[in-house]
């Protein structure tokens, strides 16, 4: 058995990380930590975690985290390279939070108040880059890995397959995204307070202020092999999960309404994770919640000249924890899909 530890197991990124790995053949669940709950039954925080209900929360510290095969973290951001410098380098790590997602230190410093780390390989096997090859080569046996924010993992997945393959432009990308509440953890704060959050809807970060702007901008200049850029505009919706991404971006001249869907198809034939809806359905939240699974659907709109590409997917499962367990795997050399949930649980 792989044994697996999950820093920060008191939230929902590294609750839904214990979730996923009970129900995986080849882990064994280790050490849970978390930091001001640290001491507490875990049970008494995840009631639908049973299995582990049992297991009383650890300190997060390098010391309870050793001598795991496996270790997730899903700690606020900053925290995670000082935790990783003290574990050996065969120990296989997966960082939840942005520490090691960017590589342009400015930008870094432009969108967080702590010291540029440093780049992991980026925790989204099913991305295409510019030629055809996928991030899936980069993440065969790494031992370092940085799990993709929530949105970037919808936008990026939305919109790639057009810009590898020329049928859209990289420039002037917008998009539209809304996420359900827990995509801001579970610390209290007063714009999420159940009453601010049901039945109203709420744009932020508008302005190019949001902190994933830059990594959706770089998954997008991979993809397309040239700058891309993108008005990137998030928005609170009334749901505890679940992300709705909508994306535009101008049609490259000559392009028709079947190379558009031929880029996508290419694309997505052969992902697990990664359904390319049949023509005329749309994405739609219910329907993936709980499972890793991103729907996506896009089309030509001929009146504007833009292509509209749409992708729906849990925050918590392919959006963090998924990502981390499907990354993981590939890590190991274990087959990709072992452990992750090809189903949701609508309505
Ligand atoms: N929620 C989401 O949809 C996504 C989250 N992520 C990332 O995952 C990480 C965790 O997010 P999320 O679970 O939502 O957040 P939560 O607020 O729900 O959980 C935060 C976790 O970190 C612990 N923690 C808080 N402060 C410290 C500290 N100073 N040192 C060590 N541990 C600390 C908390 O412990 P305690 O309970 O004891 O306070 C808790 O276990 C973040 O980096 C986030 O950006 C990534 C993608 C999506
Ligand atoms: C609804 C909501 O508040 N969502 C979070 C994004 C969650 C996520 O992916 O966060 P990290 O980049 O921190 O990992 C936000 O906009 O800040």
């Amino acid at each position: 058995m792989i044994t697996a530890a999950v820093a920060g197991a008191s939230g929902y990124a590294g609750a839904e990380i214990v979730r996923l790995l009970l129900a995986h053949p080849d882990i064994e669940v280790g050490a849970l930590t978390a930091s001001g709950n640290a001491g507490t039954r875990f049970g008494d925080l995840a009631p639908h975690l049973q299995p582990v209900a049992d297991t009383v929360l650890q300190p997060t510290s390098a010391e309870t985290l050793v001598g795991h095969d496996v270790v997730f973290l899903a700690l606020p951001h900053g925290h995670s390279a000082a935790i990783a410098e003290a574990l050996p380098p065969e120990v296989t790590i997966i960082d939840c939070g942005a520490d090691f997602r960017l590589d342009d230190e400015q930008d870094w410093t432009h969108y967080y108040d702590t010291p540029f780390a440093g780049t992991w390989p980026y925790g989204l096997p099913e991305l295409v880059r510019a030629g055809g090859d996928k991030h899936r080569t980069d993440l065969v046996g790494a031992r370092r890995i940085a799990v993709p924010g929530c949105y970037p993992t919808a936008i990026s997945l939305a919109l790639a397959p057009g810009l590898a393959a020329g049928v859209i432009e990289p420039e002037d990308i917008v998009v539209v995204a809304a996420s359900g509440s827990s995509g801001a953890g579970r610390s209290t704060k007063p714009h999420l307070i159940g009453a601010e959050v049901m039945g109203a809807m709420s744009p932020y970060g508008v302005g190019g202020g949001h902190r994933h702007t830059p990594e959706i901008e770089r998954n997008f200049t991979r993809a397309a092999g040239r700058p891309a850029s993108v008005s990137f505009t998030p928005t609170l919706a009334p749901m505890p999960r679940g992300i709705l991404a909508t994306t535009t971006a101008r049609a490259a001249d000559g392009v028709d309404a079947a190379a558009v869907r031929a880029a996508w198809e290419r694309a997505y034939s052969d992902e697990p994770f990664v359904h390319l809806l049949p023509e005329g359905r749309w994405p739609h939240t219910g329907s993936v919640l709980g499972s890793n699974l991103v729907h996506v659907q896009v089309t030509l709109d001929e009146r504007s000249g833009r292509v509209v590409a749409v992708a729906a997917e849990d925050n918590l499962t392919k959006g963090t924890a998924g990502a981390a367990v499907q990354s993981m795997n590939l890590a190991l050399g274990l087959p990709e899909t072992t452990g992750l949930p090809m189903t949701g649980v609508a309505p």
